[in-house]
């Protein structure tokens, strides 16, 4: 059995790194993964411009109560002439700066009058001049191959004047939920029958981290189903998660159907709860994961295990999203063998510091409080945390992203 650390270490340093990539316009980029570095083909800004609405001079033109004739209007767009001497040019934000002024003053500050501008103060020389290449040099890497895009890198790609963009193909992700007493939403439920939540969970989880789900399935506990559900899956897709029949159950077949066709072991049981009865197994190179099918469960464990190992096989640099600690509220005891992960809201304590509050009902099978939860706090084995010890805080919106 495996230490939840080394399980999750483990997933991503096994899993393949993604090869397929298209060229995709940066409209569509948003949550898509960088497959080269973008590097800039231009400075910015790529001249001197004025940050302010004002007048553009020469430092030494300027004199208290001396008005300077105005020669021109420049507006943004526009290329404005060389500034005469003793002369100024009007100027909007944006607007390049004439060759010959360095300075821009802003029209708070000064006064058109017949044809000319009074100009009240000059704080100092080179003023509300924004210079060329400032913010960006020409050749400078931008952003490395394996950025995660979102609208503040297309914001950056196109002030390139960059229209598209090599990113990694859509992992392809197969779903397979498993058990006889599951129906699917919109059915008539019989007495003994569960609706099958665990589906259309999971297809909004890997669809909210840019993953394209390709198929869901829904096998009964049968080895034949089973087997025949997973070949499928396995020539469609990248990654095979499934769902439920992976404990000691005498229908728990996942194990055996995975070694039938071929799956090698990576690891069975983790040593985290919920989600002991997890296990990884490869078929053909292309990693399985098998969740407990307790919900709350499969939940925990996707955030956990399964979101690094999808950031991972994506391509994305950053796989591991930042674990906060953060004080938890109330006592709580860390026993068994296992560090348990507690569905816990992340609020601001009466201090106005954040805390985490632990929800009461923590069965693997609750779907209540996985709904309200912001994260889960990590409780380590054998350990003994009062009011106000600060916990791993594993915050969903960065886990689950
Ligand atoms: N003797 C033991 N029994 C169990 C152990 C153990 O170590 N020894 N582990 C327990 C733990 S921990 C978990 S978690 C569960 C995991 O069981 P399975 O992965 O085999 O899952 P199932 O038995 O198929 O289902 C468990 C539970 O979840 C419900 N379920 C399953 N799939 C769905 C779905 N798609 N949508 C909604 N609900 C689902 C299912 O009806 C069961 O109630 O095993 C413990 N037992
Ligand atoms: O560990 Mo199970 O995964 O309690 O739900």
């Amino acid at each position: 059995m495996l230490t939840f650390d080394d399980a999750q270490q483990r997933l991503v340093h096994d899993a393949p790194s993604p090869t397929r990539t298209e060229l995709i316009s940066i409209y569509g980029a948003a949550g898509r993964v960088l497959a080269e570095p973008i590097h800039a083909v231009l400075d910015l800004p790529a001249a001197d411009n004025s940050a302010m609405d004002g007048y553009a001079i020469r430092h030494a033109d300027f004199q208290a109560g001396q008005a300077l004739p105005v020669q021109e209007h420049c507006f943004a767009g526009e290329t404005p002439a060389p500034l005469a001497q003793g002369r100024a040019t009007r100027l909007f934000t944006g607007s390049m700066i004439p060759e010959g002024a360095d300075t821009v003053v802003m029209q708070e500050h000064a006064r058109e009058i017949d044809g000319g501008v009074e100009i009240d103060a000059v704080h100092c020389a080179g003023q509300h001049i924004r210079r060329r290449g400032e913010d960006i040099r020409e050749g400078q890497l931008l952003l490395p191959a394996g950025t995660f895009v979102q609208p503040a890198q297309i914001g950056l790609i196109a002030a390139q004047g960059i229209e598209q963009v090599r990113v990694f193909a859509k992992l392809e992700v197969g779903i397979l939920t498993s058990g006889d007493e599951l129906v699917e939403a919109g059915n008539v439920r019989a007495p003994q029958q569960v609706f099958n939540s665990n589906a259309p969970m999971l297809s909004a989880l890997v669809e909210g981290m840019n993953a394209r789900v390709s198929r869901v399935l829904l096998s009964r506990d049968n080895e034949f189903e089973l087997r025949c559900a997973f070949s499928q899956l396995l020539t469609q897709c990248d990654l095979v998660i499934s769902v439920g029949g992976a404990s000691v159950g005498e229908k728990d077949f996942i194990k055996p159907v995975l070694e039938s066709i071929g799956g090698s072991l990576a690891f069975c049981r983790v040593l985290m709860k919920p989600g002991k009865p997890v296990f990884a197994s490869y078929v053909a190179g292309k990693p399985v994961i098998c969740l407990p099918g307790n919900p709350g469960a499969a939940f925990s464990v996707f955030a956990l295990l399964v979101s690094p190992l999808i950031r991972h096989m994506q391509g994305r640099a950053n796989v591991f999203p930042p674990v906060s600690r953060i004080p938890l509220r109330g006592v709580t005891r860390g026993g068994g063998d296992r560090d348990e992960f507690l569905r816990v809201q992340c609020r601001p304590a009466d201090d106005g510091q954040a805390e985490l509050v632990p929800f009461a009902e923590q069965g693997a099978g609750s779907v209540s409080s996985m709904a309200c939860a912001s994260g889960l706090a990590r409780i380590p084995t054998g350990s003994q945390f009062c009011a106000g010890t600060s916990a791993a805080y594993y915050d969903f919106r960065h886990w689950l992203e």
